[in-house]
């Protein structure tokens, strides 16, 4: 491909995020690889460059562009060479218009700026591993280096291809971000312990609590999502983990199929669904899905999630709220709403070796903790 075909390839691309992101579409990662699928003839380093062209047209985009071409003259703004390739060559972007649209740069969208701006965002967010506690075996991963803060974290040269490593194979380690090592450790799960991981997903957090149980006790890994709880199973056996029973829940009805847990769990993790926005440096197009309606509608559910997860929660056991969020409506706030609508429940401290506390728990982000951002409040019932 000629550099400026790259660049028309980049804005088509660009066109099918941005349309993406309006409807609830597939995520830039897979439209990208779904667009070469389809073009064979383009080698790896077209590839590669078209996929920088994109994200870095992304990044620079805080709000949705109105269209690819103009998220691309956007980036050319700062790049002459980008802005030369569009001379209107075969398979090449027409030249550029005096007065043409062009995206504007920005960290986050103009309704979040107050919000969410110098939290380091957009920063690049490094390749973290978790060693798996419960399996014994060698580990010699090639520029492997510890993380600062989380005491198994691992974190890898940019690049490295962890499904192909023989520890991955074995179960001896699993990726992880060095933040979701952190909010796990703040649950202080223990051996025997009866805990209910309420919003399990794959099991990203299941497969950590386990590992800090010495795989004794039982957790019942929930979630309403059929499709990411299937893949929690293989995972927990390639990890050596038996302690984690999986139930699915009816969105909704969530207690329907919790009947026998009614307050009876010693620890209830609440990795709720949220904005996400604190793992926007992985997945930068998700700045252009997020709008006030869709972040109320998550906000209602966390909070409705977070009241089922109390009744399911021993006099005296704990409640731990969990978000990838940096939004104080999704953190702080609701942590703080759930107290007021909970008399009797109390917050208690989140010790952890990173973060700052936020209103009745801790916060951890990428520019003060290098970590993708989180928040957590550990919540204790009453005895
Ligand atoms: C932040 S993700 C969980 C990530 C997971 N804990 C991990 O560590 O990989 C939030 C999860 O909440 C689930 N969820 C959404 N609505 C739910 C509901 N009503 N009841 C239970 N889980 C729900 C989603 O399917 C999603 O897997």
């Amino acid at each position: 491909m000629t550099p400026q075909a790259r660049a028309q390839a980049a804005i088509d691309i660009l066109d099918e995020v941005i349309a993406a992101a309006r409807d609830a579409g597939a995520a830039a990662d897979v439209i990208i690889q779904r667009y070469f699928r389809a073009r064979r003839y383009a080698g790896s380093k077209d590839r590669r460059a078209v996929r920088e062209l994109v994200y870095a047209a992304i990044r620079r985009s805080g709000e949705r562009p109105e269209s690819g071409r103009a998220a691309l003259i956007g980036l050319a703004e700062g790049d002459p060479a980008l802005a030369a390739l569009f001379d209107g060559s075969v398979h090449g972007p027409p030249p550029i218009a005096a007065n043409e649209t062009s995206a504007e740069a920005a960290e986050v969208p103009m309704w979040l700026r107050d919000k969410l701006g110098g939290l380091g965002l957009l920063e690049r967010a490094p390749l973290d591993l978790r060693i798996n506690r419960l399996k014994d075996g060698p580990i010699a991963i090639e520029g492997a280096e510890p993380t600062p803060h989380a005491p198994d974290g691992l974190r890898l040269p940019e690049g490295t291809l962890v499904d192909t490593l023989p520890e991955y194979e074995a179960g001896l380690v699993e990726v992880q971000d060095e933040g979701s090592q952190l909010v796990t450790i703040a649950c202080a799960a223990e051996p025997g312990m009866k805990v209910v991981d309420l919003c399990a997903g794959a099991g990203g957090k299941t497969l950590g609590l386990a590992a800090a149980m010495d795989d004794r006790g039982i957790i019942f890994a929930c979630d309403a999502d059929r499709n990411r709880l299937s893949r929690l199973a293989p995972r927990a056996e390639r990890a050596g983990v038996t302690i984690a029973e999986t139930r699915l829940l009816d969105g909704g009805r969530e207690i329907m199929a919790l009947g026998d847990l009614m307050g009876v769990a010693d620890l209830v993790v609440v990795d709720a669904p949220c904005s996400g926005t604190g793992t926007w440096r992985r997945n930068p197009e998700a700045r252009w899905r997020l709008t006030p309606e869709r972040l109320a509608r998550v906000v209602a559910l966390q909070s409705r999630l977070l009241d089922v997860a109390a009744r399911l929660v021993r006099p005296g056991g704990t409640l731990v709220h969990i978000v990838c969020s940096l939004l104080d409506e999704e953190g702080a706030g609701q942590a703080e709403a759930f107290l007021a609508r909970h008399p009797g429940w109390a917050a208690e401290p989140v010790m952890l070796p990173a973060g700052t506390p936020r209103g009745p728990g801790l916060r951890l982000t990428p520019a003060t903790d290098g970590t993708d951002g989180f928040f957590v409040a550990r919540l204790k019932a009453p005895c």
